[in-house]
């Protein structure tokens, strides 16, 4: 199969090149990359090919992934002509692209596998189609099919936001353990435990965040203490507002 990707050298677009490489689910020789900067001799080890513009990139592919910013996208003289899309473009609707495109949401754990990447497929995207989206989805991490293209938008603002949110609460953490005068490399280790390590307790067992919370309010101790002043003070607000203003910028992208 031969893939193209617009936009192959930018934070997504690149993750998922050389993911796709290193999983070998394209040989070198059957990769297009297409940027604004131009060729570069190297991409991530390999020599692979490098298009002139959109039109010269769709010709060469069986599958076009779009990878340009949503704003970049009004500008992108883009034609289909009848190949699978993969956009990943968020805000962006399959009406506008075709009816053969897949439009996935991934985030930035794709440099490391470890996406989770909801799709949406439009009306022409066959079974076949699928298992090739799937299957170049799954050298980024893990995805998932869903049904309607209006989730996309709550998928943008929450998973896709990727490591946002953790990195906004390790900076909390240490900003609250260095004021309190700990030196800089103990917060980092304190926040890396928590954000990192601990959290791994919730891998595979996210139905019994509820009861975690729980346990702890009981054990009625000092975590208690921390998580009922939090709420108090608007912690669960705050992050409610935070994902609704997300989910309305990624609905307005839409123009
Ligand atoms: N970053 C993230 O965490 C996530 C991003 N997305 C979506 O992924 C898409 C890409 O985002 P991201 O990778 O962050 O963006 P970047 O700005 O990092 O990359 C954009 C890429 O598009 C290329 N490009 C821009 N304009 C053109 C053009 N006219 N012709 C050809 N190539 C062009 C750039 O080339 P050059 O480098 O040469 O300028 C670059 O390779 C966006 O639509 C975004 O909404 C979705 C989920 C998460
Ligand atoms: O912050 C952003 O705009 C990108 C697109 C989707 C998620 N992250």
């Amino acid at each position: 199969m031969t893939i193209g990707i617009i936009g192959g050298t930018g934070w997504i677009g690149a993750a998922l090149g050389r993911a796709l490489l290193a999983t070998e689910t394209v040989e070198a020789q059957d990769l297009v990359i297409l940027n604004r900067s131009g060729p570069r001799e190297d991409y991530f080890g390999h020599k692979v090919q490098w298009a002139r513009d959109c039109r010269d990139l769709v010709e060469r592919s069986e599958v076009v992934v779009l990878s340009v910013r949503p704003q970049d996208w009004p500008g992108l003289d883009f034609a289909g002509q009848g190949r699978l899309v993969l956009s990943v473009m968020a805000g962006v609707p399959i009406a506008a692209i075709g009816p053969r495109t897949v439009r996935a949401i991934p985030n930035a754990a794709a440099e490391i596998g470890a996406s989770y990447s909801p799709w949406v497929a439009g009306p022409d995207v066959t079974r076949q189609d699928r298992a090739r989206i799937a299957a170049i989805l799954s050298a980024i991490g893990r995805e998932e099919e869903l049904t309607e293209e209006s989730q996309l938008d709550l998928m943008t603002a929450v998973p896709g936001a990727g490591p946002a949110y953790p990195a906004l609460m390790a900076v909390a953490i240490m900003r609250y353990l260095t004021d309190q005068g700990l030196p800089r490399s103990v917060a980092e280790h304190a926040a890396e435990a928590v954000i990192c390590d601990a959290a791994r307790l919730l891998s595979g067992r996210m139905a019994e965040a509820e009861a975690m919370v729980q346990s702890y309010v009981d054990y009625a101790g000092t975590t208690a203490a921390g998580l009922l002043e939090a709420q108090r003070l608007g912690f669960d607000t705050a992050l409610q507002e935070g994902f609704a203003a997300a989910t309305r910028k990624a609905a307005s992208l839409a123009g």
